[in-house]
């Protein structure tokens, strides 16, 4: 480390590496202050040298040759915001070996190959900082390997991607198209570059992999969450979940009972009086449960240029302070043990579900029956509209194991008295 500054090698300058450019640039002399030193950005990694930017650069800052970065001996820390597994995790590894700290905002890297990450991170005793990789700008790492470290971690919950919850809000709130909103999601910068994996609920899978990881001290991996996304919602079931006093958003769940792990992301009605219900547009908000603390919330905005500069930003002068005092790699992998994920057929909630069914004397007391005899209680069931001969009813179940709803349905759809069973969506946030 240069003994006036501390040096940053930059990788990427899309949306987040901009916002990070403005951060350090608007707010220099306050962190100069918090550090004791300058941070500089020495250099610039990007595809394309002139390619228009957002933000101010001197152009000889810039490179496409990563080992301009990589090689430097005066770069102290390497800030990863492009995205993505390769090359990202080829770069992110070489920087760990070579001795250098490092700051990411990727979870696709973290949630697949956390243990590799880590372990070099060890080797080297160089800090490996992730803040922005979840829930963008809202603390909720270091709140959950620092600040609640002196917990049992029982749950983590929430909803932690703001594309999605920016798509749902406008579907619910103003009978906005899905596709028109997801398009400007990805205007505004929320998206990732494949927007894929924010409506098939990837993202949130990543994040809460990583959540769990922490929390329950042990590894979970994205391929261990059971996800499911927002594309088959419709805006009948918003309407429904509307009349019954619901509003569906996508979450992401982790709970760990007796040594076994649930981890799944999933959209779910939640009750209007709950305050996820109230967390809306671009703004993420995770609830956990620890044994001491009780429930504590952290709320914000989950994405954004500069939101989630702000988190990424926040780790840069973490690594700084670390460097001033050579205690860089105090913070290591919390993952000491490999708890058992429960399989999602063993997972106990309630269900929402929309059948459309003839309308005919009995025909209630026939699908009753079957879920009775799968041990699938009912607790409200109501009938919708009609046409012609047939009815649509809406059923919330109590809570039941998801195999044994999922084995009553597949008898239910072959009965002749059933048309179709519409979307079938877990209830969360209620008491029985
Ligand atoms: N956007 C957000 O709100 C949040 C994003 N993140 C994470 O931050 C990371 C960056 O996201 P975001 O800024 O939105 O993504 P963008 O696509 O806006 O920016 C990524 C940048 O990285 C550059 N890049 C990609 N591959 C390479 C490469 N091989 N060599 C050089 N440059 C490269 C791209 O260059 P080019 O301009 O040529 O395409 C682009 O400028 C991702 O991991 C994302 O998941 C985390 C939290 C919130
Ligand atoms: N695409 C992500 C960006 C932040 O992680 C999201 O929408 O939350
Ligand atoms: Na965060």
């Amino acid at each position: 480390m240069s003994k006036d500054s501390v040096q940053i090698g930059l990788l990427g300058l899309g949306t987040v590496g901009t916002g990070v450019l403005k951060v350090l640039t608007q707010n220099s002399s306050d962190i100069e202050q918090k550090v004791g030193k300058k941070i500089e950005v020495k250099k610039i990694l990007v595809r394309d040298i002139n390619k228009p930017r957002r933000v101010e650069v001197d152009p000889s800052l810039l490179t496409t040759e990563v080992q301009d970065i990589l090689e430097d001996e005066d770069i102290d820390i390497v800030v990863e915001v492009m995205g993505g597994i390769e090359p990202a995790k080829d770069y992110v590894l070489e920087a760990l070996h070579r001795g250098k700290n490092v700051v990411t905002a990727n979870k696709d890297l973290l949630a697949e190959y956390g243990k590799e990450l880590f372990e070099a991170s060890a080797e080297h005793s160089s800090d490996l900082f992730f803040e922005a990789s979840v829930a963008g700008g809202i603390p909720i790492i270091r709140p959950l390997k620092e600040c609640l470290a002196g917990n049992r971690i029982e749950e983590v919950m929430g909803i932690i991607n703001g594309t999605t919850n920016y798509i749902l809000t406008k579907m619910t709130t103003e009978g906005s198209d899905f596709e028109e909103v997801l398009k400007q999601a990805q205007e505004l910068g929320y998206a990732e570059a494949d927007p894929t994996a924010d409506v098939k609920g990837y993202d949130a899978a990543r994040k809460i992999a990583i959540l769990a990881s922490i929390a329950f001290g042990t590894r979970v991996t994205f391929r261990d969450v059971y996800v499911e996304g927002i594309t088959e919602i419709s805006r009948e079931d918003i309407e429904y979940a509307r009349e019954l006093g619901y509003v569906i958003k996508l979450l992401g769940i982790a709970r760990e009972k007796d040594g076994v792990v649930e981890v799944r992301v999933h959209p779910a009605l939640i009750p209007v009086c709950h305050p996820l219900a109230a967390v809306n547009d671009v703004f993420n908000a995770v609830f956990v449960r620890g044994d001491a603390v009780g429930e504590a919330m952290f709320y914000g905005r989950g994405a954004g240029e500069l939101p989630t500069a702000s988190a990424v930003v926040g780790d840069i002068i973490e690594v700084a302070r670390d460097l001033n005092l050579g205690v860089t790699g105090r913070i290591a992998c919390t993952c000491f043990t490999q708890k058992r994920i429960k399989p999602i057929g063993e997972v106990e909630t309630k269900f929402y579900l929309r059948l459309k069914v003839k309308d005919q004397p009995g025909v209630l007391a026939g699908i009753a029956s079957v879920f009775g005899n799968m041990d699938v209680s009912l607790a409200s069931v109501i009938q919708k509209r009609r046409e012609e001969d047939w009815a649509e009813i809406v059923l919330i179940t109590h809570q039941v194991q998801e195999k044994n709803l999922r084995d009553a349905l597949t008898i239910i759809r072959n009965l002749s008295t059933v048309d179709s069973v519409g979307n079938v969506i877990r209830v969360e946030g209620s008491e029985d």
